[in-house]
């Protein structure tokens, strides 16, 4: 395999989600944090899971890391039930005191590959490989408590990537930093990603965050979190935030997520007209409808025109 770049495989689901209800029970209490959940990741994806605070996000992604065992469904990658954590999936957090602070940012980097068992010299020659693409090789001797928010944001990342994970799990890993801090943030892992082709999956509950990273975006109700629609977002980037069609689709995904009567009422008429007469009768966007993924480049250019409406 090559060391540097993520391999993208066949055509096929690389993560399935099926039908899956995630509880935490104490004593005779149970709270239930997802119910009946189900999506596919493919390989070289960037799709996000976008909600309100609750819905259970962090939860479905403990789950997937292997922390969590499903009360009902499924959860496997690579057609694999997913049973305990493992190598291939490695998760970024928000809290960047993570990173070991007695450890330099190449240190950092190198931890996990030398406790899987890497030699030195592989291991080092990784790290420096990562560290340089998250623009941080002036600071490979530098401690994680003389770096910015951002900074160690980038180890974070660097370090995980470094792992070559088949999917890279992040929870919210902006979510602490400042707006302009985030917006760069965002930026470097979208070039991150043309570069290398990761398979990702990226909770947040901000909508325009899950507009610019992601390539799908599921969209999940409030709690108990249940699959709401699932959306093609890839027209969307940092360059197109704030435009009319961005701000567009902004607006209708919150609708979809918060409007009762959007649940209940057909889509508008221009947009039930556009998806309805265009596309099979399940992709039209009332509710739990979950559109076929990833969407032919046919069926995406309709709904981004119906997003846009
Ligand atoms: N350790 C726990 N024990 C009991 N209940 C929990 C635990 N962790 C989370 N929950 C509950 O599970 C539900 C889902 O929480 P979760 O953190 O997954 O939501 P989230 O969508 O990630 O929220 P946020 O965006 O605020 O991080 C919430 O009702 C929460 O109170």
């Amino acid at each position: 395999m090559d060391a540097q770049r993520f391999p993208i495989g066949p055509h096929e689901a690389l993560l399935r989600a099926e039908g899956v209800t995630l509880e935490y029970r104490s004593g005779a209490a149970s709270v239930r944090a997802t119910e009946n959940v189900s999506f596919e990741v493919y390989r070289g994806d960037r799709l996000v899971l976008l909600g309100p605070s609750g819905c259970g996000k962090s939860t479905l992604l403990k789950a997937i890391a292997g922390f969590i065992t499903p009360r009902a469904g499924s959860l496997t990658l690579d057609g694999q039930p997913i049973v305990r954590p493992g190598p291939d999936r490695i998760v970024v957090f928000q809290e960047f005191d993570q990173l070991p602070p007695w450890k330099t940012v190449k240190g950092n980097v190198m931890f996990p590959l030398l406790a899987g068992g890497m030699a030195r010299a592989e291991a080092q020659a990784r790290a420096l490989h990562w560290i340089g693409k998250v623009g941080l090789s002036p600071f490979v001797d530098a401690f994680p408590h003389t770096l910015s928010g951002g900074m160690k944001a980038r180890v974070a990342i660097a370090r995980a990537l470094a792992m070559q994970p088949a999917i890279l799990l992040m929870d919210e890993p902006f979510a602490a930093l400042d707006a302009l801090t985030r917006r760069s943030m965002q930026e470097e892992l979208q070039t991150l990603w043309e570069e290398n082709r990761f398979t990702m999956l990226f909770v947040t509950h901000s909508i325009e965050e899950a507009l610019v990273v992601g390539n799908r975006i599921v969209l999940l109700s409030p709690h108990p979190g249940r699959v709401r629609a699932e959306l093609n977002s890839h027209q969307f980037d940092l360059g197109s935030a704030g435009g009319e069609a961005f701000q567009a689709a902004a607006q209708r995904i919150h609708r979809l997520l918060f409007d009762d009567d959007t649940v209940a009422a057909p889509a508008p008429a221009a947009l039930s007209t556009k998806l309805c007469t265009s596309l099979p009768t399940a992709l039209s966007i009332p509710l739990s409808t979950r559109l076929p993924t990833p969407l032919p480049t046919e069926l995406s250019t309709q709904l981004s025109t119906g997003l846009h409406a």
